[in-house]
């Protein structure tokens, strides 16, 4: 008979209706698929079991989180090819991978589900790793199920955020104008930040999801405004409180736990949210827009710096991506970026410019990537081998997915321009990108 990762790939080509876009290692050592391709290891028979009964990404993503699944040379590449098949034929692959499950109609390949459930061994599929958050809510955003999202999402540890972010601490999208550090590239986008919010001495900053108080130091730091920062976790607000302390800034920055929808001690002069309104979820899209205009001044700004995603040829097929949903954002969700620009409108704000830096993030999960493969032992210690390789997974996988444009990130700032028209936008607003006096 066959090895496995013969048959193992006859079986794949048949079901997916063309070749393999990557070498296949089995259990019992044999390779299989075209020579000199990277390798997806099949370290364990039970991550047939995981895929037979969740096909697509989730499936994959159980397997790999267990162990199951591993790279022998470039994940980015393997990624690239994988999810290549997933994105580029979807309706073809999903539609046989789903009745692959369903007791397929196709004789043709129910043989070959059938084949491969024998290749699968005769467990049931395992139950999934326990870094998985259950107990779905429908999406609903409300303030309780907003928190534990967060929480499992953020209070991991602050070591090893650190890890992972580096000294800068900065978990949104860094600004590349050099071939600089991380740091400095972090260090670049929150002053790019602070010059498009036109920042001065004595402004108030509201920093919505301040994470682990990056914004609010360099606003306070540099520019002397007064910050509010807010976050939905508490061991960002300890971290972040530490530090404000640190660098003598605590008559000039407060940090909070609270939710955006509970600020109620406006008017600000400016409103940073930088990588925040992607836990938003559409549903509340309008509800965030209106808050945040709600709580500045009359001519007063707002600089929204979001992930979006393409926009789908039917929009209400949109499906979040269930290995993201599942395992790292729960409940977060992407939309297009003409749906940011025109929920700003529609709460009254004039969108004064929207500068789309996508490759920026690929740059800047490369680096995460490259920091948490260099201190692996530790990060594993910290949380778990499950969690560290989803960490690892999410972050490459977002990379290829910004490099490919299938997902893009955005800063828009807009403006609560007053009845009298002035906006106190400067003629030419891209001198921002020439760092003046
Ligand atoms: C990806 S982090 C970005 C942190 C920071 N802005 C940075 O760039 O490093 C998202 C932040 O949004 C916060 N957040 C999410 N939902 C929130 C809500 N409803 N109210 C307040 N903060 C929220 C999280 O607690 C976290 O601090």
């Amino acid at each position: 008979m066959a090895d496995a990762a013969s048959r193992l790939t006859t079986l794949a080509e048949e079901l997916l209706g063309g070749p393999l876009p990557v070498r296949l290692r089995a259990w019992d050592g044999s390779e299989a698929g075209p020579a000199g391709a990277p390798v997806l290891i099949v370290r364990d028979r039970r991550a047939l079991r995981r895929m037979i009964w969740k096909p697509g990404e989730l499936g994959l993503a159980r397997a790999w989180v267990a162990g199951e699944l591993d790279v022998d040379g470039d994940l980015y590449e393997v990624l690239d090819r994988i999810s290549g098949l997933l994105w580029e034929r979807p309706e073809d692959t999903r539609s046989r991978l789903t009745a692959l499950r369903d007791s397929v109609r196709d004789p043709k390949l129910r043989s070959a589900a059938r084949a491969l459930l024998r290749l699968a061994g005769p467990l049931p599929p395992p139950p999934p790793p326990a870094e998985e958050m259950r107990g779905r809510s429908g999406h609903s955003h409300s303030r309780r199920r907003d928190k534990q999202a967060i929480s499992h999402h953020y209070d991991v540890g602050n070591d090893f955020y650190e890890i992972v972010l580096g000294p800068s601490m900065v978990y949104s999208c860094a600004y590349w104008t050099a071939d600089g550090t991380l740091e400095d590239a972090q260090r670049d986008k929150l002053d790019l930040i602070a010059r498009k919010l036109n920042l001065k001495e004595g402004d108030r900053l509201l920093d919505v999801g301040c994470g682990w108080g990056s914004m609010a130091i360099h606003a306070a730091r540099e520019y002397g405004a007064k910050v509010v920062g807010i976050t939905l976790s508490r061991e960002q607000a300890t971290y972040a409180r530490k530090r404000v302390a640190d660098e003598g800034l605590t008559d000039l920055v407060e940090i909070r736990v609270q939710d955006y929808r509970d600020v109620t001690d406006g008017p600000y002069d400016a409103i940073s949210s930088i990588g925040m309104a992607e836990h938003v979820g559409a549903v509340k899209y309008r509800e965030y827009a209106d808050t945040l205009y709600g709580l500045l001044r009359p001519g007063g700004r707002l600089l929204n710096h979001q992930i979006s995603r393409r926009p789908e040829p039917d929009e209400t097929a949109y499906e979040i991506d269930p290995f993201i949903d599942a395992y790292v954002f729960p409940d977060g969700e992407l939309a297009p970026m003409g749906r940011t620009l025109s929920t700003l409108e529609d709460a009254g704000f004039e969108v004064r410019d929207v500068e789309a830096i996508r490759e920026h993030y690929a740059l800047t999960l490369r680096r995460w990537v490259a920091n948490l493969e260099r201190d692996w032992t530790r990060a594993v210690r910290l949380t778990s081998p499950g969690r560290a390789r989803i960490w690892r997974l999410y972050m490459a996988a977002s990379a290829v997915s910004f490099e490919r444009n299938r997902i893009g990130v955005n800063q828009f700032l807009a403006v609560k321009t007053p009845v009298s028209g002035r906006s106190g936008t400067a003629l030419r607003p891209r001198v921002w990108n020439e760092k003046t006096a």
